[in-house]
This record gives structure tokens, sequence and C-alpha cells, in this order.
């Protein structure tokens, strides 16, 4: 790659991945930054939202039928039983591979220390004499967990979303994951053998946008009944984050954890065979995923060019590797110096975002928006796919300006209880009264002085 081929503002690079956007000597303004970065096109977003309308109205209608349409259109499965029999749960287990066990023991162990510490407080004030406030945090009573499982299946994720389930308390949990041909039409079994590990007995075989319509509005099929949840959280592909927008107004939902995105902010400190293998990590999840280098040095853009040719050449999955590297989500985006970078970083608002800079910790320090942020050459994002303790169900299409990854709270509710003495709400009558006054509500008003009345004939 040439200073020249850098200069133009979209070309792609010779080696044909990483398209450059040029924003050398460029001051763009915030609003400006976020249509510049590399994002899905926004017709791949309509097409998808009117399908999952169309999914979810079925579902509602059609119940199980249309379960077993989906699976059969989506997955190639001629459904039998929906519901997964608790045996094949506890089969998967016995059945599991003991390295692979190691592994999910390391990582539920890890994520559990970490959700439980996560949990967030309750806090009680006494904001006048005889006047306390608390803020209490209760867990939803039923959760809804989705597992993706299409062109990869995610048993790591089995973990991500139960372990901050039980961590907050919720009473009872419900797993969707697509049925798989190669398995009869049953969940894979690993996603199972986690399921087991973790101690849930329910899950269903349904993918995509028809589960979460499924769990949030309940499904009878024959004798088995899946009971409506209070909230559903996971991740997924694009339909799966357009069901969970359509359904916000029916159930509650944790942030869009959509398609894979990874952006890097480096300078020419880093490491270019690492920043070229943790981009390919995540562009091998999905021909969508979006993967984004952020530097203000265009000869470590052609380095990590050069290694992205060597590195896909012998990659497995070189062909979906290909397509998302080379989609309009992915790219390289040029700065003047690191400041731009992070402003850049932060109107991206990447699911992951990697430093890989001098002082990458107080770098990391001045990021506004991200769904998690990895600091230096020994934090890849894998780490944290797997076994880190932190959580990988993380907000994604921007989503992370206004929105966390998965953990304790986003299976939690505050409840506000206010509790007032006599003498307490006596001390207020005047401002109440005047407010509600002003606002023409004067029955608010009466609620308060008739309690102060009845208290001055009781003395
Ligand atoms: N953001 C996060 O936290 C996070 C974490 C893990 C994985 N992911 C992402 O999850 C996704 C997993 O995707 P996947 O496809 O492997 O599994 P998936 O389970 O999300 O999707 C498979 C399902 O998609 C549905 N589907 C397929 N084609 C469809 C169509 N044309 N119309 C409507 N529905 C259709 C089917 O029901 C199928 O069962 C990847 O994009 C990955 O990047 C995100
Ligand atoms: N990178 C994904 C989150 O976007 C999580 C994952 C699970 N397995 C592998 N990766
Ligand atoms: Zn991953």
């Amino acid at each position: 790659m040439t200073e020249q081929t850098l200069d133009s503002a979209t070309a792609t690079t010779p080696s044909g991945f990483l398209r450059v956007i040029d924003l050398r000597g460029q001051h763009l303004s915030w609003n400006e930054l976020r249509h510049a970065v590399p994002r899905q096109t926004a017709s791949s977003v309509a097409e998808a939202e009117a399908s999952v309308r169309s999914i979810i109205e079925n579902v509602q209608t059609n119940g199980a039928a249309a379960i077993r349409e989906y699976a059969q259109k989506f997955d190639g499965v001629d459904q039998g039983r929906i519901k997964v029999d608790p045996a094949e749960i506890q089969k998967a287990v016995a059945e599991l591979d003991p390295a692979v066990r190691k592994g999910l023991e390391t990582a539920i162990d890890r994520t559990r220390r970490f959700a439980k510490a996560q949990r967030p407080a309750d806090v009680e004030v006494e904001i006048a004499p005889g006047a306390v406030l608390n803020h209490r945090w209760t867990p939803v009573k039923r959760a809804g967990l989705y597992i993706p499982g299409g062109l990869a299946v995610y048993p790591s994720s089995v973990i991500m979303n139960v372990v901050p389930a039980q961590a907050a308390g919720v009473e009872s949990v419900v797993l969707c994951t697509p049925p798989q041909k190669d398995f009869g039409g049953l969940p894979h079994p690993v996603i199972l053998a986690a399921a087991g590990l973790l101690e849930v007995d329910e899950v269903w075989a349904i993918g995509g946008a028809q589960s979460l319509a499924a769990m949030a509005y309940g499904l009878t099929d024959g004798e088995d009944e899946l009971e409506p949840v209070n909230t559903v959280t996971g991740p997924g592909n694009i339909f799966v984050a357009m069901a969970k927008r359509q359904l916000r107004s029916i159930v509650g939902v944790d942030a869009e954890a959509g398609t894979t995105e990874i952006a890097i902010i480096a300078d020419n400190s880093a490491d270019a065979r690492f920043v070229a293998a943790d981009l390919i990590s995540q562009a091998e999840h999905d021909p969508d995923a979006g993967s984004v280098l952020i530097t203000d040095s265009a000869e470590f853009a052609q380095q990590v060019e050069a290694e992205l040719a060597t590195q896909v050449a012998e990659a497995k999955h070189q062909e979906r590797i290909g397509i998302a590297l080379r989609g309009p989500q992915s790219g390289v985006v040029l700065t003047d110096n690191l400041e731009r970078s992070i402003e850049v970083a932060d109107a991206y608002a990447a699911e992951h975002l990697e430093i890989h800079t001098e002082n990458a910790r107080e770098v990391a320090g001045r990021v506004r928006n991200a769904g998690a942020i990895f600091i230096g050459s020994y934090s890849p994002v894998p780490l944290g796919d797997y076994a880190a303790g932190s959580n990988h169900v993380l907000p994604t299409g921007g989503t992370a300006v206004f929105n966390s990854g998965l953990h304790a709270a986003s299976f939690m509710k505050a409840v506000q209880v206010i509790e007032y003495s006599r003498d307490a709400l006596a001390e207020l009558e005047d401002d109440i009264v005047a407010l509600a006054t002003s606002e023409d509500l004067p029955a608010h008003g009466r609620a308060v002085t008739i309690r102060s009345e009845a208290s001055g004939r009781e003395g």
C-alpha cells in the first residue's frame, strides 16, 4: 500500500481487504464522524427489519406451526418435539470432551466471580429526619436467553447469559437456540452440556427472531408450555438484533448484541501480526462482521494489510473472513494523530475496542464509547470471548454510545421505596401544595392537607 493509495478517501488497498477512509487533514464534527465510520448499509438493515416483522406476526398468529415452518426454512430441520428433553442435557454433559469441559468450567468460574462483584448495591438515604428513601434492586422473575447457532455454535454464550442471570437471582430461565440438522434437530450437544453444567433444564430448539417472539409471547406445543418471559437477552445475527428492537415494548431486552465488530486503535509501536490476527478473529464470525483499524500511521496500516494477506490465506473460514473484511462495515481509518483516533473510536462506538498504542491504559481511560475495551498487546478480544471473566454479550452497531454489555443488572430493575413519618410529611406540605396548585392538580395537594388536618384533630 502506498502513500498515494491512502490519499484516496475510500480506496481499497492493493491486497483487496480493508478500504481506506482517509480523514487526515479533515476536522469533522461528531455527527460527520458518525457517518464517516464504516457501517453496514442501511438497506440491509431495513430488509432484515421487514422480514423479522413478518416472522414475529406469524409466530403470534400460528405459534408452534410457525416455529416448525422456520426450522425447515432456515435450519433445514423437520422438527418433531421443539422442547428439549432434559435427559438430552444430562446425556450431553456425560459425553462432553474433558478438555472442553475444563474450558467451560474455567470460564464459568471467572465469569461468575466477576458477575457477582458487578451486582449493584441497594442504597438507603435518610433525606431529612423521618424521611427514608431506598433504591432497591430486584431481579426479574423469568428470563429468556438466546444462544446463537447458525454459522458457528456458541456454548460460550450459554455461560455469558446464564451466569449473570443467576448472579442477579433470576428464578427461572429458558434457553432458545437453533435446531441443528447434523444432530437430529436437537441443539448442538456442547450447548446442551454447557446448560447442564449450569443446571439449566429448560431448553427449546428454536432459532433466530422466531425464538425471541416465542419467549416474549409464550408458546404452546402439545403438552409443552413455554411460559412468557419478562426479559430477553443474548447475542445473535442481524435477525436476532432486529427482533429485539421490535419486541422492546413487550419484554425487557438487553443491548442490541448483533453482528460482531472489532475496532483497533494502533500507533506505529503496535505489532501488525497481532492486530491482523485480531481483526481476522472477529471477521470469522459472519460475512457481515465489522473489522476496523484506526491509526495515525499509514505505514502501520500497510504492514497490517500485508499481514492480512498472509493470515487470511491460512484461515479456515477465509471465504466469510474475506467478505467481512472487504464489506462496507470494515476498513482502515487514517487519522492525523492519536487524539483524532480516539475521537473516531468514540464515534464508531465499537462492540470491542482494542488499544495497541504507547501508554495504552491511559488511552483507554480517555475513551467514552465501547462495549468492552481490551488494553495492550496481550488482551485480545478472544480472551474476552471465552475466559477473561468479562461478558461477551456486548452492544453493536454504535449502540455502545448509550448501552452496556450484559451484566447482573441487565436482569434487574430498581424499585424506589419511600417512607415518610407524619412530621416529615408535614414539613413538605406547603411545597407540595404550591407545586400541585401550579400544575392545576389540587387533589394532589389535598392528599397531603387531609393528613395534617386529621393529625391536628387527633392532636
Ligand atoms: N454482539 C455480541 O455480543 C455477539 C456475541 C456472539 C455472537 N455474535 C454474533 O452472533 C451471530 C451469530 O450468527 P449465526 O447466524 O451464526 O447464528 P444465529 O443463531 O444468530 O442465527 C441463526 C438463525 O438465524 C435465522 N435466520 C437465518 N437466515 C435468516 C433469514 N434470511 N431471515 C430470517 N432469519 C434467518 C434462523 O432462524 C437461524 O436459526 C454472528 O453475527 C456473531 O457475530 C454477537
Ligand atoms: N466475539 C463474540 C462477541 O461478539 C463472542 C464469541 C463467542 N465465541 C467466540 N466469540
Ligand atoms: Zn468472537
